[in-house]
């Protein structure tokens, strides 16, 4: 299936959805709202727990015709039957990645703050780049600040869907998508809200505005 890389893309978070029956109606709500994309993300190395709320997302996704993405893992990938992976720098090689998964499967690649890691992961057949952190994250807060400029330049140099992530709300995702973000990536803001579903449609209005 080809799916439109535009849009709120809702990450897992395995505190904020300390069960697969929360993550589900957490995730459910933020596809009602408007969600495009969503990751899977947890990095315990529970792999039992890991397959069946991968399994239990994947099908969410797949009723609600939106990809799932599973984060570092392309094995779990494959395994479960997933739209792509997520692969950070340290996460495996594209080329391996699309050998297990196929080329029709999504692969997304951190970037950090780096053009020359862009042009790479596009010379190596990712599907989009991620870069980032753009505000401090309460979910990372090491990762790797990025400047907005970079989404520009990203934009006129890398001929690839891009995602902006960290620390990301309704707030300050207009100034993210104005500078060139096709996509944003956000667990914190999103996931951690009373109203997901208000919430997702408030990021979803943001990029409808420019559509
Ligand atoms: C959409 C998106 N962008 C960036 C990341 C970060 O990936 P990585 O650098 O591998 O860090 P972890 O998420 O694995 O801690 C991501 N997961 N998703
Ligand atoms: C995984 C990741 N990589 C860079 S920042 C980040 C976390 C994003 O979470 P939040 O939206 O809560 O800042
Ligand atoms: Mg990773």
């Amino acid at each position: 299936m080809q799916y439109q890389l535009q849009g709120l893309y809702g990450i897992t978070d395995a505190e904020l959805m300390p069960s697969t029956e929360v993550m589900l109606k957490k995730v459910e709500q933020s596809i009602k709202g408007g969600a495009k994309i969503i990751q899977y993300r947890d990095k315990s190395s529970d792999l039992q727990k890991r397959v069946e709320q991968a399994s239990a997302v994947n099908h969410l996704c797949q009723n609600h015709k939106i990809p799932l993405l599973i984060n570092d893992d392309a094995g779990l990938a494959a395994g479960i039957g997933a739209a792509g992976v997520h692969l950070g720098q340290s996460d495996g090689a594209i080329p391996e990645a699309r050998e297990m998964l196929g080329e029709q499967a999504i692969i997304g690649v951190t970037c950090h703050d780096s053009l020359a890691f862009a042009l790479q992961a596009a010379a190596e057949g990712a599907d989009y780049i991620a870069f980032g952190a753009f505000f401090p994250s309460k979910t990372k807060p090491n990762a790797t600040p990025a400047p907005l400029e970079l989404l520009m330049q990203a934009k006129h140099e890398v001929n690839l869907p891009i995602v902006a992530i960290g620390g990301i709300s309704v707030d300050n995702a207009a100034q993210i998508i104005d500078a060139g973000a096709d996509m944003v990536a956000v667990i914190h803001a999103l996931y951690a809200q009373n109203n997901i579903k208000a919430t997702a449609q408030q990021f979803h209005q943001q990029f409808s505005n420019r559509i």
